[in-house]
C-alpha cells in the first residue's frame, strides 16, 4: 500500500475516496504565507487580500494520479507561535515559510521548527515539515546565511521521520 503524507490511501482507481490532508502554513509575520496560499490556490500572485485573516481553504488536488482533498490553514501568529494546539492537533503536514530577504524572518522560523520537533517527540509521530524560502524575486536582497542556514537545514532534516526509541534526542 502506498501513502501520501504518511497516511494510507483510501483506495485506488477512478472511484477511490479522496485522501484528506490538512496542511498548516507557519512562519513569522510578513514571510508571505497568505500570498503563497492564495498563489497556490489560484495559480497566480494576488496582492489584494486580507493578510491578517487566519483562514482555512480547501482544494481538490491530484497526487500520483490519486484525488486528494487538501485543506490549507493560513495561520496568523504574531511574531512567535501562539495557541499552537489549533494547528498542531489539526495538521498532517507543515510548511514553515520565511522570506529570503529577511534575517529576522529566517531566524523566526527556528521557533516553529523547534515547536514541530517537540510536537513530534511528544506525540511519538513523524510529521512531514518543509522549510521554504519565499520571495525569491527579492533574492538580490538575500541576507547572508552561509553556515547558519546550512546548519539549521541539517538540524531539522530528520523532522519527517518518526522518532526512534534509541535516538539520542529521545534520551536527554
Ligand atoms: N516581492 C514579493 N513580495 C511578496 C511575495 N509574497 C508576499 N509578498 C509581500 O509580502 C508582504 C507580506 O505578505 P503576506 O502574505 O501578507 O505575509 P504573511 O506571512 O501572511 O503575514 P501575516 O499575515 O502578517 O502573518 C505583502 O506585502 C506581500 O505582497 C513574493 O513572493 N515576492
Amino acid at each position: 500500500m502506498s501513502s501520501v503524507f504518511g497516511k494510507p490511501r483510501a483506495g485506488s482507481g477512478p472511484h477511490s475516496v479522496p485522501l484528506e490532508v490538512n496542511l498548516a502554513i507557519l512562519g513569522r509575520r510578513g514571510a508571505g504565507k497568505s500570498a503563497l496560499t492564495v498563489k497556490f490556490l489560484t495559480k497566480r500572485f494576488i496582492s489584494e487580500y486580507d493578510p491578517n485573516l487566519e483562514d482555512t481553504y480547501s482544494s481538490e488536488e491530484t497526487v500520483d494520479h490519486q484525488p486528494v482533498h487538501l485543506r490549507v490553514m493560513d495561520t496568523a501568529d504574531l511574531d512567535t507561535p501562539r495557541n499552537c494546539e489549533r494547528y498542531l492537533n489539526w495538521a498532517h503536514a507543515f510548511l514553515v515559510v520565511y522570506s529570503v530577504d529577511s534575517r529576522a524572518s529566517f531566524e523566526g522560523s527556528s521557533s516553529y521548527l523547534e515547536l514541530l520537533a517537540l510536537h513530534a517527540k511528544e506525540t511519538q509521530r513523524g510529521y512531514p515539515a518543509l522549510l521554504l524560502g519565499n520571495k525569491l524575486d527579492m533574492a538580490q536582497y538575500r541576507f547572508t546565511h552561509t553556515t547558519g542556514h546550512a546548519c539549521k537545514t541539517q538540524s531539522y532534516a530528520w523532522l519527517p521521520l518518526p522518532p526512534q526509541p534509541d535516538s539520542p534526542s529521545n534520551n536527554p
